[in-house]
């Protein structure tokens, strides 16, 4: 049986059927830090290595056998290119560590970790059937809401009891969340790879802050980072509250949601045909500024009990659109079989939906079909999910002064998205340099948005953090190879601290939908207005 290539190095061969087991934690350092050779093998004298489950950004994971137990296990390896760093090595048996104190039924069960003799860390774990969240959304595409609601609370309450134990994940996304069946549900949830997770407890507030937000190091996955972390300013446990946010809006909808920094901006969450109150807890846990969101993950999980109990949810007053009160949807069963009640606030939400679907079908003459839950079908685009976790922010290095710098020419047709005026040129000593060229045959921006133009940008910038500027702000940022902003990759050049301007400008920047030359770095002075 050929073992899988976890590093890129080829397919190696493993032990064949029925070769003595070696004992990798005791002796031939060679095969304990090279993870293909680990199938067939023993690991730490108990731990038989069957197959790899697959591999992430820091590890591979094997389904293995605990000998003395004969009980199926899983085994998270860390991948040899990071054995020779002993930071990320630590931070690995951190997580296994902070994990494994957390014991609570919607997290998996770690029992057992260490480091072979080579220095391979690795941690053991229960073995689950199923499939991750990322895998799911992917076959079926968007998930009815009853069905998000009921998933989320129990990341919610996994959530809950981490950060309780002074643990926060930092990277909650649908693939370190797993889906199997127990007790007769389906949907059962158990949150995986405490992998990026502190344990902040035991720190000080300031090592915490520095923890979260080292400079230059942004932790997590594009599209579930909050926007706090973004920005360099102090993370906490909200962090997580934001992930799951967008973790909700991505089963909802099987997409991201929009990036939407500063508070500013009208609401782009694409979810009309949600429920009321589930939009209220999605905002309220996508809040730009933590302290906008839920103060707790069990603050969360509370609300969407009460949501799925139709009994309302709690949210800010003032702030956020009234909660859902009442049950939405009584199912009953008797002997006769199952009856249903329409509660008042649903009956609400149907009326007002068969007027406007009404409405629209007279104006437009077709609408695209919904599921059951009214969450539209057609329209949710399945999208790859981001790639593996950031463990550095956008490492492009700044322009070089002595590089020419290009100005790039501006867009005579752009839609200005942040602001009125997208045609003025940049001014002199405004600038705007591709950090690397993008090939000729790479794919063109998608046509559905607007070419791209940092004088757009900075017209936008300009008229948005006017108060707030008082000399020139420099940005870099990415596209990506849809021309797309690649979230994470804006990075304020020059000052560690950012301070108004720079955050305005860096959110304005990141709320943009422009598209941008695929593939090119961008490096752009915006002066002051
Ligand atoms: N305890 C487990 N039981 C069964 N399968 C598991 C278990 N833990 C992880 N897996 C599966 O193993 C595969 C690899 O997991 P891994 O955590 O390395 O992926 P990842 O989330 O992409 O990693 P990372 O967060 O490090 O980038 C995934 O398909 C995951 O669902």
């Amino acid at each position: 049986m050929a073992g899988d290539d976890i590093d890129g190095t080829g397919p190696t061969q493993a032990n064949p059927a029925g070769d003595a087991p070696t004992d990798l934690a005791s002796g031939v350092t060679r095969r304990a830090d090279a993870p293909d050779s680990l199938l067939g093998g023993v690991l730490a004298g108990r731990y038989r290595i069957d197959r790899r489950l697959g591999s992430g950004g820091m590890g591979a994971v094997y389904a293995g056998t605990h000998l003395l137990l004969d009980r199926p296990i899983a085994v998270k390896i860390i991948k040899p290119r990071f054995g020779d760093d002993p930071g990320i090595a630590q931070r690995f048996i951190q997580e296994a560590r902070a994990a494994s104190g957390i014991g609570h039924p919607h997290v998996v069960e770690i029992t057992d970790f260490g480091e072979t003799e080579g220095g391979t860390a690795y941690f053991v774990m229960e073995r689950l059937e199923g499939e991750d969240l990322a895998d799911t959304v992917t076959r079926e595409g968007p998930l009815a809401w009853p069905r998000v609601v009921h998933i989320s609370e129990q990341i919610a309450r996994a959530l809950a009891a981490a950060h309780k134990h002074g643990v926060v994940h930092r990277d909650i996304k649908p693939a370190n969340c797993f889906r199997l069946t127990r007790d007769d549900d389906p949907d059962y949830i158990k949150v995986l790879d405490f992998g990026l997770a502190k344990v902040v407890g035991s720190a000080s507030r300031a090592e915490q802050d520095a923890s979260l937000t080292q400079t230059g190091a942004l932790l997590g996955t594009p599209g579930y980072i909050a926007p706090e972390l973004y920005r360099g300013l102090s993370a906490d446990h909200r962090v997580d509250i934001y992930a799951l946010g967008a973790l909700m809006h991505k089963l909802l909808t099987g997409e991201l949601p929009p990036m939407r920094l500063g508070s500013d901006g009208p609401s782009e969450l694409s979810l009309a045909a949600v429920p009321p109150g589930l939009q209220a807890i999605l905002r309220r846990a996508l809040a730009d500024e933590p302290a906008a969101r839920y103060p707790t993950a069990q603050a969360l999980a509370v609300d969407l009990r009460h949501l799925a109990a139709g009994t309302g949810v709690s949210l800010d007053p003032g702030s956020e659109p009234p909660a859902a009160s009442g049950p939405l949807l009584a199912v009953t069963h008797d002997a006769r079989g199952i009856s249903f009640t329409i509660g008042a606030p649903l009956l609400g939400a149907l009326v007002l939906g068969l007027g406007l679907f009404a409405f629209f079908s007279l104006r437009a003459g077709s609408l695209p079909p919904a599921d059951p839950a009214g969450v539209p079908v057609e329209p949710a685009r399945i999208t790859a999910e981001p790639g593996p976790p950031v463990i550095a922010a956008a490492a492009a290095p700044p322009t070089s002064p002595s590089e020419p710098p290009t100005v790039e020419p501006p867009t005579p047709a752009s839609p200005d998205v942040l602001g009125p005026n997208t045609h003025e040129p940049a001014s002199p000593g405004e600038t705007t340099a591709p950090a690397t060229t993008s090939g000729a045959d790479e794919p063109e921006p998608r046509a559905a948005l607007p070419k791209g133009s940092p004088a757009a940008v900075q017209k936008a910038i300009r008229r948005r953090c006017a108060g707030t500027f008082g000399y020139t702000v420099k940005l870099q940022w990415k596209a990506d190879a849809d021309g797309h902003l690649i979230p994470g990759s804006v990075k304020v050049l020059g000052t560690p601290q950012h301070n108004d301007a720079e955050s305005c400008a860096l959110r304005q920047l990141v709320r943009s939908e422009l598209a941008w030359t695929p593939g090119e770095t961008y490096a752009h002075a915006f002066k002051s207005g």
